[in-house]
């Protein structure tokens, strides 16, 4: 079943502008969607109207799966439960084996705070707890909102696995990801917010070697010159190679765009 993002328009109030517009998005079963954007755009405010943690003011989003998973940008940890107690918890609200909080916490390599209060936690330790909680529950939608920021190397390496799992056994997984890590996920697609709109971009970043095993293709793009080096600078931060080739004629100039 494709879960569906219809129509959906989003602001916090009545009074306040239009964060998103008419965003479209159909979410398949094993699908990995990577949400880009530039900060404030709208990217955390989209994943958790897809968590359902809000709701839109305007459209639909329908069959979402039933078990969701989030994990915040910023976990608030400022309950006064060891994280132990904690995960144990999530795990008895979840109606998962008690187990699967210390499996987790083995996964991320957080064993050593397992008896640390949460209010205790440095930035990145609540963040690994804040991860624990989302997959402990085996999310059919797993949400994470810039999941990779702040972890340590072994972590980093280890959650491209763990979305792919999540995946590989038909869940569904959106991840802001502005670092890139999840590149060498095959099949993942990428979207970008932008002007409170969303729109799936291509994935090829040939320029820094990180999906060189993708199909590239040279467009030949003419641009008016004023306009030139905003427009390279939007492809290179959406992962394509730019080069701009020289002047066609008075005002204009040609680049080449490598991408997808
Ligand atoms: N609780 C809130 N109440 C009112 N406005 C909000 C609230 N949360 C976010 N906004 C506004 O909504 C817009 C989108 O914010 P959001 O956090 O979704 O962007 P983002 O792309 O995730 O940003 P970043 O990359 O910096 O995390 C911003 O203008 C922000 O100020």
């Amino acid at each position: 079943m494709t879960m569906r993002v219809a129509n959906l328009s989003f602001r916090y109030g009545r009074r306040d502008p239009w964060v998103l517009s008419g965003v479209e998005l159909g979410l398949g079963a094993g699908d990995v969607i990577e949400i880009i954007g530039i900060n404030g755009t709208g990217k955390s405010t989209l994943l958790r109207l897809i968590a359902g943690l809000l709701r839109p003011v305007r459209g639909t989003i329908e069959d979402r799966p039933g078990v969701v998973g989030y994990a915040p940008e910023r976990f608030p940890a400022g309950q006064p439960f060891t994280v132990a107690a904690y995960l144990r918890h999530i795990a008895a609200v979840r109606g998962v084996d008690p187990r699967s909080a210390e499996e987790w916490s083995e996964r991320l390599g957080m064993d050593h705070l397992l008896g640390q209060l949460l209010p205790d936690l440095s930035k990145g330790s609540a963040h690994k707890v804040g991860l624990a909680q989302a997959l402990l529950c085996r999310p059919g939608l797993l949400v994470l909102d810039e999941p990779f920021a702040g972890l340590d190397a072994a972590t980093r390496d280890e959650l491209p696995r763990v979305v792919d799992e999540v995946a590989g056994r038909g869940g569904i997984v959106v991840v802001s990801d502005h670092q890139g890590d999840l590149r060498a996920l095959p099949g993942r697609r990428r979207h970008e917010v932008r002007d409170g709109t969303l729109r799936e971009v291509p994935v090829a970043a040939p320029d820094d070697g990180s999906d060189v095993a993708e199909p590239v293709t040279m467009l030949e793009v003419s641009v008016v010159t004023s306009k030139a080096a905003d427009l390279a600078e939007r492809l290179r931060a959406e992962g394509h190679g730019v080069r701009t080739v020289g002047t066609a004629r008075p005002g204009r100039t040609t680049g080449t765009v490598v991408g997808q």
